[in-house]
């Protein structure tokens, strides 16, 4: 019996049943009052797609990841100001904290389910920022004290330190300068590395160097080695960090806009995809256990490559400030609504391959989301 005739066949034959017609309408179906409708579907069957999305749940089923709360990372302004709260006007609904209002933050984002932090410092104190970014690694500075207060509070809250010198170098960038003005790569690899041994000690569960100088995965790898804590400190590496104009209200919240030039000769050009596989591919040879793409919605296809090359390692993707602050502003523009165009943002940084999103929509989420 062929195809459309067995069809056409259970369609006169099952509306003479008058039970089956009741529990279809009960189902919101009809059968098809003629064969004609059944008869007519022939040839590739494979056209017929709708049916595999025609509920929630088959919905979710198309998505080869779903978020949930464990791939999510809560970006921290941690300030010196230990009482210090004040919300950044570019980056809707995110604070800058002191010491002592981090802990009360926090406390019932952890109750709903929140993972994981990455620490930014923020010096404010007049003279904190030197050439050197000396300050980064003060055992009383605002990173190193947020690393213990939080180990010690929330057991179980997995924290990520941000490695660079820019929130604590008098100019502004993230490296040691030569008198010309360029990045001295190997002193500020020493000084990174430095910082980041630094973090690890103190109890950082991750280390993120996000500095962009080359060689520094390596350098703090084998300092993490020489330092009996590699077996227990994550490295992260943003290895693909590209320059452009996302930053903007990260650089409010940190204060750490270089005070000449810009960034375009360490982080990479926008257009960089090959520059950006060979990045990834270094820090993968150099020891990194995490590569991270940043910003994430402009670069899905670098994710993708991420995920190519470093088949065996979790990606990471930064959703940076600017695509946050986008969102916001278009969601208050009444472009389109800001849970929705969050969630499908989300979904594209997840298709595109990353299981780790740094985002400032993580509250949000945490609400959102019930796994
Ligand atoms: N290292 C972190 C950044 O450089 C910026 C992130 C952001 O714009 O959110
Ligand atoms: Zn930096
Ligand atoms: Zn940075």
């Amino acid at each position: 019996m062929s195809f459309s005739s067995l069809v056409s066949d259970i369609a006169y034959r099952n509306p003479t049943r008058p039970e089956l017609r009741a529990a279809a309408s009960e189902a919101g179906r009809s059968y098809a009052s003629t064969a004609a409708t059944s008869v007519s579907i022939s040839g590739d069957i494979k056209s017929q797609l709708h049916g595999g999305y025609s509920h929630p749940l088959a919905r979710a089923w198309q998505a080869e990841r779903q978020l949930t709360k464990s791939m999510l990372i809560y970006p921290l302004f941690i300030s010196d100001q230990p009482d210090e709260e004040t919300l950044i006007p570019s980056l809707p609904n995110q604070h800058r904290r002191g010491l002592n209002k981090i802990v009360p933050y926090l406390k019932p984002l952890v109750e709903k389910g929140l993972k994981s932090v990455i620490l930014f410092g923020v010096p404010i104190a007049p003279n904190a920022k030197d050439a050197l970014g000396s300050n980064a690694d003060d055992p009383k500075g605002p990173v190193i004290k947020a690393i213990r207060l939080l180990r010690r509070t929330f057991p179980d809250l997995f924290i990520t330190a941000d490695v660079c010198l820019c929130e604590y170098t008098s100019h502004g960038h993230c490296g040691i300068l030569r008198d010309d003005g360029s990045l001295n790569n190997q002193l500020s690899v020493e000084r990174i590395s430095d910082v980041a041994i630094s973090y690890a000690m103190a109890g950082a569960h991750c280390v993120a160097p996000s500095d962009m100088n080359d060689g520094r995965i390596r350098a703090i790898k084998l300092k993490l080695i020489e330092a009996g804590i590699a077996h227990q400190v994550v490295l992260m590496s943003y290895s693909a960090k590209f320059s452009g104009c996302l930053y903007g209200p990260f650089r409010d919240a940190a204060g750490s806009c270089p005070s000449f030039g810009d960034r375009r000769c360490y982080q990479l050009p926008p257009g960089g995809r090959g520059l950006a596989r060979r990045a990834i591919t270094r820090d993968i040879n150099e020891g990194a256990d995490i590569i991270m793409v940043k910003p994430a919605s402009q670069y899905l296809d670098i994710i993708s490559d991420a995920k190519d090359i470093g088949k065996d390692m979790p990606v990471a993707a930064y959703q940076v400030s600017g695509e946050y602050a986008m969102i916001h502003a278009a969601a208050a523009a009444g472009v389109f609504d800001l849970r929705a165009m969050a969630e499908e943002a989300t979904q594209g940084i997840l298709r595109a391959g990353a299981t780790i999103i740094v985002s400032y929509f993580t509250p949000e989420f945490l609400d959102w989301l019930s796994n």
